[in-house]
């Protein structure tokens, strides 16, 4: 028995992106890279993230997730290439609330959460407050209130989750146009982070604001982001809205064959003596999960399902051009 993952023929920003033209764009990236010595971290990524989604950041550990983020947030040069946030151009140190312009602002969460342990969750907002120079208490407060945070309690005295909270407090009170999310609800129980996601969507859907959240478990992304971004060994290998990445995609089982009997690219081809599986990406025609060919069946995929296709066919492509080269 024989089994074989074909390279994939999209890559980055092909599926899905279709539909963007019309939305406007909150993060454009033009061929970004980043090195760290002899390290390539981020490698000629471009895309396109539309205003007021949540943009689901993922990837494996070393993926570049983190190194993509402060880029975006100007607190990381890239090596080459350009990123803007709404239009203008990303530069390192000008980002936040330092210089960049209302509609540009970029707040970023990192996985450290930076809350001083002192402070009470009071203090953290008047903090919020002088170093900001717009900031809205009402939204700070609002979201602390929604979770049931004591505003006199000191920030080391609180849980994990808890600590989460007041940071994004702080952060949506800064009033960002982009919200980055550096895996800041690791912390929190799989309902809190429901909620949590849940209300972030509203907030991104009332002001324009578009977040980015990163992971790197795959098995708790449905539900979290209505875009998706994934990165592999410093690449996007997969972009574009998520129903849309869903419906385009299908694969068909049927009897051994070297093609699949329907349209679509071949993103993976899996055979065994008798048995054919591929993974299609479609043109841009409805799906249909039904019979197409005698023998042959059409299903649709998970989320996880999809993007551990991408993955598996982008490290047999490494593989392949290692080879080559
Ligand atoms: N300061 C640094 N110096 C050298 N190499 C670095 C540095 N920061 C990151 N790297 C390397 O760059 C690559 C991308 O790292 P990055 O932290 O961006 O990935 P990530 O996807 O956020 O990972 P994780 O999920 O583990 O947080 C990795 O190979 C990492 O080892």
């Amino acid at each position: 028995m024989t089994e074989r993952t074909e390279r994939s023929e999209g890559r980055a920003g092909m599926p899905g992106t279709h539909g963007m033209s019309a939305q406007p764009v909150a993060v454009e990236a033009r061929d970004v890279s980043r090195r760290y010595g002899s390290v390539w971290a981020l490698r000629e990524c471009s895309f396109r993230l539309p205003a007021g989604r949540i943009v689901a950041l993922v990837g494996a550990n070393g993926a570049g997730k983190s190194t993509l983020m402060s880029i975006i947030a100007g607190t990381l040069a890239a090596t080459r290439g350009s990123l803007l946030v709404h239009g203008r151009p990303v530069v390192r140190g000008r980002s936040g609330d330092g210089g960049a312009s209302a509609g540009s602002r970029v707040a970023i969460l990192a996985q450290d959460k930076p809350l001083y342990r002192d402070f009470s969750v009071s203090d953290m907002l008047r903090f919020g407050r002088s170093t900001n120079r717009m900031w809205d208490q009402r939204r700070a407060l609002s979201w602390l209130e929604r979770f049931d945070i004591p505003l006199d309690r000191r920030c080391g005295r609180l849980s994990g989750g808890q600590r989460a909270q007041v940071a994004l407090a702080v952060a949506l009170g800064s009033r960002p146009a982009v919200l980055l999310l550096d895996e800041p609800l690791a912390n929190l129980d799989p309902v809190a982070r429901t909620e949590v996601t849940g209300e972030l969507m509203a907030e991104a859907a009332d002001g324009d604001m578009t977040v980015m959240l990163s992971t790197h478990i795959i098995a708790e992304l449905s539900g979290v982001g209505d875009h998706l971004l994934l990165l592999d060994a410093g690449r996007p290998v997969l972009t574009g809205d998520v129903d849309e990445l869903l419906d385009g995609h299908v694969r068909m089982t049927g009897p051994r064959a070297d093609q699949p009997p329907g349209p679509g690219a071949v993103v993976q081809a899996r055979h065994t003596d008798r048995q054919s599986t591929f993974v299609l990406r479609q043109p841009a025609t409805p799906t249909t999960h039904a019979v197409v060919a005698p023998g042959w069946t059409t299903q649709p995929l998970t989320l996880d399902e999809l993007i551990l296709t991408y993955l598996r066919a982008s490290a047999t492509e490494s593989r392949d051009l290692e080879a080559v080269s």
